[in-house]
């Protein structure tokens, strides 16, 4: 186990279809892991339970050292999650959707804005603070999105393919904004199933058929292959 996210032995199907079969890995803080598969590889159903959306009937999945299915209330307090649909409420700017963020989950009201306001410089977005949120291009939704999953101060931080839609100065923007939250400290787990997305220094963990192919610096893996070359050779691209 470590002090960031653990899963072990986890499972899951949907009637006779089997999504995960035994996947186990250990992200400590600090780290960036791209989560690379192809669709239908299982990624959307991982993400599904580290979330609590969906329930395993076996394995355990600690985050922070919380045992998801003894403490979930804990676990899931440590864990900030940006899924693939944004959930931003278009018509309220930034700064409101973080206070409603913040209402919703409880934060003490005491030193909010202060709160937002930190959340929102991590991203550099403090400045689009009063905006609202429709006059925002693609990135500085995901950006808000981001600042908003960090609210709480979690020590996991899950994306879920969160540069779906964005064109690619602001796929690279988010990228870069996520690896310095990891170099801050954070457990960062972001799924993908493009492979520019992920740089030679970044944990890999590859997902295909359910199970776990391939777990390592991404350097190491592909050897002297381009990752889009590895990743096609090995998976065919396909589930
Ligand atoms: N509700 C469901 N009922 C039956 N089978 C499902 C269901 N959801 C997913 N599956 C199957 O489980 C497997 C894993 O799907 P999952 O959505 O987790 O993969 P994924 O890697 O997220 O793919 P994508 O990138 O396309 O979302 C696939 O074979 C998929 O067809």
């Amino acid at each position: 186990m470590t002090d960031g996210l653990s899963v072990r032995d986890l499972a899951f199907s949907y009637g006779s279809k089997d999504a995960l079969k035994g996947v186990s890995f250990d992200l400590p803080r600090g780290r960036f892991c791209a989560l690379l598969g192809p669709n239908g590889a299982g990624k959307s159903t991982l993400v599904s339970l580290l979330t609590r959306l969906l329930v395993s009937p076996g394995g355990e999945i600690s985050i922070a050292g919380q045992d998801l299915r003894r403490t979930p209330g804990r676990a899931l307090a440590r864990l900030g999650v940006v899924f693939q649909q944004p959930t931003l409420d278009l018509d309220l700017t930034v700064r409101q959707n973080l206070s409603y963020f913040a209402a919703l989950h409880g934060l003490p009201r005491n030193g909010l804005p202060a709160r937002i306001e930190a959340a929102l410089r991590r991203l550099d977005m403090a400045e689009r603070a009063d905006e609202k949120v429709r006059a925002l291009n693609g990135g500085h939704r995901r950006r808000t999105e981001l600042a908003r999953a960090l609210l709480h101060e979690p020590q996991v931080l899950l994306l879920d393919e969160p540069t779906v839609g964005l064109d690619a100065a602001s796929r690279a923007g988010i990228v870069a904004h996520v690896h310095d939250l990891a170099e801050q400290g954070l457990c960062v787990l972001w799924t993908t199933h493009l492979t520019d997305e992920v740089r030679d220094t970044d944990h890999l963990l590859v997902l295909h058929r359910g199970g776990i192919l391939a777990e390592g610096s991404t350097g190491d893996i592909r050897g002297e292959q381009s990752l889009s070359d590895w990743f096609l050779q090995k998976t065919g691209g396909n589930a």
